[in-house]
């Protein structure tokens, strides 16, 4: 699983990050680690002034701790490339995230960007979403709106749960203070629609749903070879 984890970051990071790219956001969760790794031994192929723009607290302290720039938004409000991680890519490139509860930041640096390329391993890659990822779409929701949401998700015919935290009481709080519910849908035929009736419920401040922004996604796989599949 690691070696198909780094075979996609690898792959990706050859073709998208070039001596051209000054400002590339960089995602969350395991894969990008492997991002990291290749920044860190290709660092001669970079911009000389590359800047990142880390999608949370992970990963900026990854990309400080190997030696890489990193910035705000405000100074940089447009990303050259973005390359992210995915919990499952459907046919369509429809993509679910929030696994590591990073979605909004996630979202906001993949719409800044020009172009936003997935890296993931083959256990992402599905036809329709929610074939392989069982947890739910992971949606962030401010604390004071949790139970009126929670029962909005059911009466759409969601089972939502509220994300706990591992080794800390209570629930998980992402970077922005908020908590995820983790909404199981069954197999999701209308990505697009279900992400504008979730983000529309007062108090749901991003939903792990994102429809029509990857250009280009790349899984490793098990043999070691990597399928590219384009929007
Ligand atoms: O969306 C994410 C975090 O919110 C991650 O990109 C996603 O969970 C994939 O993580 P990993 O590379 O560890 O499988």
């Amino acid at each position: 699983m690691e070696k198909a984890k780094k075979d996609s970051a690898y792959r990706a990071g050859a073709k998208h990050i070039t001596p051209e790219t000054r400002v590339l956001g960089v995602g969350s969760g395991s894969t990008i680690v492997y991002l990291v790794h290749y920044l860190r031994e290709n660092r001669e192929k970079l911009h000389p002034d590359l800047v990142c723009i880390p999608t949370g607290f992970q990963s900026r302290q990854l990309l400080v701790e190997n030696g890489f720039r990193v910035a705000e938004l405000d100074e940089f409000p447009v990303i050259d490339v973005a390359i992210d991680g995915a919990d499952e890519v459907d046919a369509s490139l429809n993509v679910i995230k929030g696994g590591g509860a990073a979605h909004l930041r996630e979202k906001v640096v993949a719409s800044a960007a020009k172009d936003f390329i997935i890296i993931a391993d083959y256990r992402k890659m599905s036809e329709q979403l929610g074939q392989q990822w069982k947890q739910g779409v992971p949606i962030e929701v401010i604390p004071f709106a949790l139970s009126p949401v929670m029962a909005r998700l059911k009466e759409m015919g969601g089972a939502p749960t509220l994300r706990m935290a591992q080794r800390k009481a209570g629930p998980v709080v992402t970077d922005n203070g908020n908590f995820v519910v983790d909404v199981d849908f069954g197999l999701i035929a209308d990505p697009a629609s279900l992400l504008a009736r979730t983000k529309a419920l007062a108090g749901v401040v991003e939903v792990g749903l994102f429809c029509s922004m990857a250009r280009i996604a790349y899984f490793g796989m098990a043999d070691g070879s990597v399928q590219i599949r384009e929007a």
